[in-house]
């Protein structure tokens, strides 16, 4: 036992949640419950007993077994080694797990995130000169993590001084000295290639930055209709399988992040092996190479309790807001915040608080603000700027968008990627409900696609969604008395709409061409879509029967262009818009002659 730990005895266990008796325990401080020793962190504190929370299952502990209270909150480690890592829920690596106690993991098991025996090549900052006054965020040097990874290696946030010893290049271990910094108290700090952080206390930076970057995804649904920025908060709600695993995945793989946190927070087991399966497998489209090369996954597992799952999150935060410091820009994903909120059902039951909406506590919206709040863009110590992206699945029961963590979550958020099982079953993928998701960073955005790609991005994107809106209207008269109660100038807003639906909107993520759209190519698929709608409706107000537009063989192929030319193919799809222009003013042509004879 170290200096900082005390110990005392367990008093009652109920479920995940036990009672101990241990003076001078603080609220927060992990714990070591039972001879088995779980893992386990104070929730609640009541003169010498504290209420402690396990994430692992509490079967076969009884009262009077010893409890040791660790002297520091639950923590992560932060260093090189954790890109590519596969960690449980409180980050213990589950490869290294599964090697010393099999599939089956046993409780109680210590096993630190970052291997103690791996060599690291560090290389020093040149630009640091010995004296120099160094504050948190100060890049000490670099180590390659992967071929994809450059790992600054940081001075903590909680040190600030001269620096007294800088290591030169070479290979070090995780806990080998690189640096020596004397504060202003005469204090030596001791530095190495790592650092704790306590997850639930949000790390430390500059300021909030309000930098403009859009996250492109390459799904046009998103980045055109509904965009996220870097370091936005976003949430995707949809009912049981409607695509919310494969919109998580093309975000992981497709967008212009650099790094890329998974969190698993409770799913169903099965969908979990489904990601810790697929996610080795994903090539990274920018370099080539393994996507885990930029990533890092953490992942409850089925023998931890439910109340597991609420750390998860804050672990996988704290590591995304550890790589935002060096400077990059990380997209976390979690799937999903609904289990995450059960956990804390569930912890609020059993300590007997009183519940609110459907049996949460009435802190819920309270706690998932606090979550999402960790997600921005800021300016980081080192005057870089790094971002976190928050992105979380949301599972309705019932697929019910009015049930609580739904609800709040719609408040909290400013991305809302509702996926539609109408939809789904109508196989339209991705199944992002047009009609009820959202975006606040559109007028944002738009500076950004105005400058880069065109400048009637918005104008365009309007245009859209109004003859989307249109087309819900006239659909329901289609469904009352029929097609034929249509004109032809209304038929052809149904055929514009379902351009845009087919031509654009639709994106398959099994489409070798179609599953990254660059955003030149989604405006010019759109431009597409629009500029026949218009010019085609310019030929029905002059008298052009709508069937004879409906029979070009063009349309057919705007609706195809989107897998017919990859990303560096937009020339194409401008060709194909002449061609359709032409067809159409032969058409004009053509009636302007009938009509004077
Ligand atoms: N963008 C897409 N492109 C092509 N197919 C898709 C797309 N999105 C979803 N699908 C199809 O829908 C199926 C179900 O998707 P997915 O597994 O993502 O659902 P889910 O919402 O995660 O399910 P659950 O509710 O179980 O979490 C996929 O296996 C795939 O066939």
């Amino acid at each position: 036992m170290t200096d900082s730990q005390r110990s005392g005895i367990v008093r009652d266990i109920n479920g995940p949640i036990v009672t101990i008796d241990l003076p001078g325990i603080r609220s927060g401080e992990q714990v070591r419950i039972g001879e088995i020793g779980l893992v386990g962190e104070v929730i609640s504190l009541s003169g010498r007993e504290a209420r402690v929370q396990t994430y692992e299952t509490t079967e076969g502990v009884r009262p009077g077994e010893p409890a040791t209270g660790l002297g520091w909150p639950l923590s992560v480690e932060l260093g090189p080694g954790l890109m590519g890592g596969i960690f449980d829920g409180v980050q213990r690596p589950l490869e290294k797990i599964a090697l010393e106690s099999g599939d089956y993991i046993r409780r109680g098991l210590a096993v630190p995130a970052l291997d103690r025996a791996r060599q690291w090549e560090f290389e020093p900052n040149t630009a640091l000169e010995l004296g120099r006054e160094l504050g948190p965020g100060s890049v000490l040097g670099t180590v390659q993590e992967t071929e994809t990874v450059l790992h600054k290696i940081l001075v903590p946030p909680n040190v600030q001084g001269e620096l007294e010893e800088l290591a030169p290049a070479g290979d070090y271990d995780i806990e080998s000295t690189i640096a020596h910094i004397r504060d202003e108290r005469g204090h030596r700090h001791r530095l190495g290639l790592y650092h704790r952080w306590p997850v639930r206390k949000p790390r430390p930076y500059r300021r909030r930055d309000d930098g403009i970057s859009p996250l492109i995804t390459g799904q046009r649904v998103i980045d055109t209709f509904f965009p996220q920025l870097k370091g936005g908060k976003g949430a995707v709600p949809g009912p049981f399988g409607a695509g919310k695993t494969v919109v998580q995945q093309q975000i992981a793989r497709w967008s212009n992040a650099d790094i890329v946190i998974y969190v698993g927070c409770g799913e169903r087991g099965n969908e979990l092996v489904d990601v810790l399966e697929s996610f080795p497998k994903l090539e990274d489209p920018y370099s080539g190479r393994k996507l885990m090369e930029r990533t890092l996954l953490v992942a409850n597992t089925s023998n931890m309790p439910v109340v597991a799952r609420e750390a998860s999150i804050y672990v996988g935060l704290t590591m995304a807001e550890y790589y935002r410091d060096m400077g990059y820009d990380v997209v976390m994903l979690a799937d999903s915040t609904s289990r995450w909120a059960e956990a804390l059902r569930e912890v609020s039951g059993r300590l007997g608080q009183m519940p609110v909406e459907e049996g949460y506590p009435a802190y819920l919206a309270s706690r998932l603000a606090a979550v999402y709040e960790r997600a921005g863009r800021v300016e980081t110590f080192d005057a870089g700027a790094g971002s976190v992206t928050l992105i979380g699945a949301v599972s309705p029961p019932g697929g019910d968008f009015s049930e609580p963590v739904t609800s709040h979550t719609k408040d909290i958020i400013e991305t809302f990627w509702a996926l539609s099982k109408e939809l789904a079953d109508a196989r339209h993928y991705p199944s992002i409900d047009w009609v009820t998701s959202f975006s606040g960073h559109v007028h944002t955005a738009a500076e950004w696609w105005h400058k880069e790609v065109d400048r009637h991005w918005e104008q365009r994107r309007t245009q859209a969604l109004a003859l989307l809106a249109r087309d819900a209207e006239l659909s329901r008269i289609v469904n009352l008395v029929g097609p034929e109660a249509l004109s032809d100038a209304q038929r052809w807003q149904l055929e514009g709409a379902s351009l845009v639906k087919e031509g654009v909107l639709q994106q398959s993520a099994l489409d070798d061409v179609d599953t990254f759209c660059s955003p030149q190519k989604q405006f010019a698929l759109l431009d597409l879509a629009l500029s026949i709608y218009d010019k085609g409706m310019e030929l029905i107000e002059l008298g052009v029967p709508v069937n004879e537009l409906q029979g070009l063989p063009q349309l057919a192929k705007a609706r195809r262009c989107k897998s017919m030319y990859n990303s560096d193919q937009v020339g194409n799809i401008r060709a194909l818009a002449s061609e359709i222009e032409k067809a159409f003013e032969a058409i004009r042509l053509e009636y302007a002659k009938q009509r004077v004879a």
